[in-house]
Order: structure tokens, then C-alpha cells, then sequence
């Protein structure tokens, strides 16, 4: 490889030299979900685009951001194939170019499924910590990719008593569950979404759900909700009483006008952005239901794969 050719980092070798850690991911994605919600140059994030492929039953989403605060300029290219599951491959692909900022040469080219796994969860944790309201016991909606990055995340931050999870195919909640036992922690696989949830301190919902998994009348006061999953339809897996009764932050507001029209249809009101409540423009209402609509930021990319990028220079001693 020529010395000025981009560096090539695939999904194996992120995982395999640990180069997207928690510890480093968490603090980065909380800074450019603030950063967003600042009205400053310290974030460019323009909407993103997102083609349908509806005879495939595919998406392609273009998503370029730059973050000043952390030197990061980058564009993910992302699909989303729910039919993958059968063909023994990822239902989300992606794709991470990371440039100099300074020159636009491209410095890296990243797979982008484990930092499209991981940041996810990570900004699902920094909802979590501003909106939650007691941390014993977790239930997660979903027993995929995103389902085990929350499982893991969620537990890393606030060390649950108790992981619970639903599937609607109860063998892969089975599955999840004993894997999440392996790594010692407290997992307990359900047939009910209703008994999954039933007194729940947080509840994460990660399917390609096309009509409700959870319903409002199920939840208990001041739980937290954590919806990230549905594809383009992002508000597809709560039903209606629980948008209605619940307070509903975002990442982006810029995306949820697009994105969440659906619900803003419905005349739901979404209060603002996690980062509003991060830099203290807004207050949470931690007694009330929550919900974290998670629409995903370019932005989020952009600093994992500059966390890569620095963490690989650093064990390579590039
Ligand atoms: N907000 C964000 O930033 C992101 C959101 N996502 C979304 O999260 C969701 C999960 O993604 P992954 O975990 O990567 O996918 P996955 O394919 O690994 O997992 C999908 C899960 O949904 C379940 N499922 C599929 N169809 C269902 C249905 N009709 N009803 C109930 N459950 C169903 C599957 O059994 C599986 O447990 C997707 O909707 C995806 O678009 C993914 C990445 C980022
Ligand atoms: O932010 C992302 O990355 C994604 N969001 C919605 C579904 C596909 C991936």
C-alpha cells in the first residue's frame, strides 16, 4: 500500500484491536449531541438522504457531517435490508469515509456496521442518563444487532438487577439471553412483551416492527423509553396513547421534521432535542413517561470513526 493511500479498517479489525471502547464513545457521543442542539459552527449536519428501494425492500441513506470540536469530517453511506437476518448477513451495512479536514483527502475508509451498532446505543445511554428515572430493571423489545449493543451499553452505564428480553420469535430472545448470561449478567428471556415490560425502569425497542410492540397502558410511571428501531418508519413500534401521554425528545429536530411527519401529523408534540436538555435549555420531566426517539446523526459517525482512526494511529504508531 502506498504511504498516502487511506487506511482500510474493517468491521474485524475495530473489534479485534478494541478501537471503539465505551469508555471513549460514551463522553464523544454526548458532546456532539450537545454540540447539535448549540446554535453554533461546531456541528455541520445537513439532513440526510434516504432512498427507498421499495421493490427490494431496501434503504440507502447518505449521511455527511463534520464536527469542529473533535477535527472530524466524514460521510456514512448506510443500508437498511431487513431481510438480511435470512441471508446470514447484518441488517444494517454501512460504509465510513473519513476525511483530513483540512485538505478533504480521504484518510480512512471504515466498515460501518460496528460503529453504526455501537454509537446507537451510546446515544441511547446519554438519553438514558438525562430522561431515566431508576435503573433496576431493563426490557428490550428486540433480540438483534442494536437489541445486544443496548443490552451491553445500558448495563455498562447504569448496572441493571435485571435484563429482560422479547422477541416475537422467542427462541432469539432465548438466544440473546443466554449470551448476555455468559457475560454474567442477569437475563431473562419472555414470551409477552406486555409481561416484558410490566414495571420496567427503561425499555429499549429495536425491531423492524411495522405496527406496535409496545403500548402505553402497559408502562409504569416515569419509565423511559429508548425507541430505536423501525427502519424509515421510525414511529412505528409504540402505539398511539403512549406517543400521546408521554414526553418525546429527539437527536435531531432538523431529521424529525422529515423523518417524524407521521407523528407530528398525529398533532404529537415533540419536546426537543436530548441536547437541549444536555446543555440545560430545556428540563426533563423524569416522573413522566420518556421516550428517546432515536432517528440516528451523521454526526454521531463522524466522531466514532475519528475515535478509530486516532485509536488505530496510536497501537500501530502511525
Ligand atoms: N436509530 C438509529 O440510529 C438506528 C436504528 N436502527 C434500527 O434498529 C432496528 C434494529 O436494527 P438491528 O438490530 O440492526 O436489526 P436486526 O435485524 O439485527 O434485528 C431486528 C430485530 O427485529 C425483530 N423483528 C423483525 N421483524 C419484526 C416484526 N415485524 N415484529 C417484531 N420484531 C421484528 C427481529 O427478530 C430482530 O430481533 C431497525 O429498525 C433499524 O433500522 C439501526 C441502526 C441505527
Ligand atoms: O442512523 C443510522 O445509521 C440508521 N438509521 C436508521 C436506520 C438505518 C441506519
Amino acid at each position: 500500500m502506498a504511504d498516502n493511500a487511506p487506511l482500510y479498517l474493517t468491521d474485524e479489525c475495530i473489534r479485534s484491536n478494541k478501537l471503539l471502547q465505551l469508555a471513549k464513545l460514551i463522553p464523544a457521543i454526548q458532546n456532539a449531541m450537545a454540540s447539535v442542539s448549540k446554535n453554533s459552527d461546531e456541528v455541520i449536519q445537513p439532513p440526510r438522504t434516504l432512498m427507498q428501494i421499495p421493490s427490494l425492500s431496501g434503504v440507502l441513506l447518505s449521511m455527511p457531517a463534520f464536527s469542529k470540536n473533535d477535527d472530524a469530517l466524514a460521510c456514512k453511506l448506510v443500508t437498511a435490508y431487513p431481510g438480511n437476518a435470512d441471508k446470514g448477513l447484518p441488517s444494517i451495512l454501512g460504509t465510513v469515509l473519513l476525511f483530513d479536514p483540512t485538505t478533504g483527502k480521504v484518510s480512512a475508509i471504515m466498515d460501518g456496521t460496528e460503529i453504526t451498532t455501537w454509537r446507537t446505543a451510546a446515544a441511547s445511554a446519554v438519553a438514558t442518563k438525562y430522561l431515566h428515572n431508576g435503573t433496576a430493571v431493563l426490557a428490550i423489545l428486540g433480540s438483534g444487532t442494536q437489541a445486544q449493543s443496548h443490552a451491553e451499553t445500558l448495563d455498562y452505564c447504569f448496572g441493571f438487577q435485571q435484563i429482560r428480553i422479547w422477541n416475537h420469535r422467542f427462541e432469539k430472545a432465548q438466544k440473546l439471553t443466554e449470551e448476555l448470561i455468559e457475560k454474567g449478567k442477569s437475563a431473562i428471556a419472555y414470551q409477552s412483551a406486555e409481561e416484558c415490560v410490566k414495571n420496567a425502569d427503561v425499555i429499549v425497542t429495536a425491531t423492524f416492527a411495522s405496527s406496535p410492540i409496545l403500548r402505553g397502558k402497559w408502562i409504569k410511571p416515569g419509565a423511559h423509553i429508548n425507541a430505536v428501531g423501525a427502519g424509515i418508519n421510525h414511529h412505528s413500534e409504540l402505539d398511539a396513547e403512549l406517543y400521546q401521554t408521554a414526553h418525546i425528545y429527539t437527536d435531531t429536530m432538523a431529521s424529525a421534521k422529515t423523518e417524524l411527519k407521521g407523528l407530528l401529523d398525529l398533532g404529537i408534540t415533540i419536546q426537543g432535542e436530548v441536547g437541549d436538555i444536555i446543555n440545560g435549555t430545556k428540563s426533563a420531566e423524569r416522573e413522566r413517561i420518556t421516550v428517546f426517539q432515536s432517528l440516528g446523526m451523521a454526526v454521531e459517525d463522524a466522531v466514532s470513526a475519528k475515535l478509530i482512526y486516532d485509536e488505530y494511529k496510536k497501537i500501530k504508531k502511525l
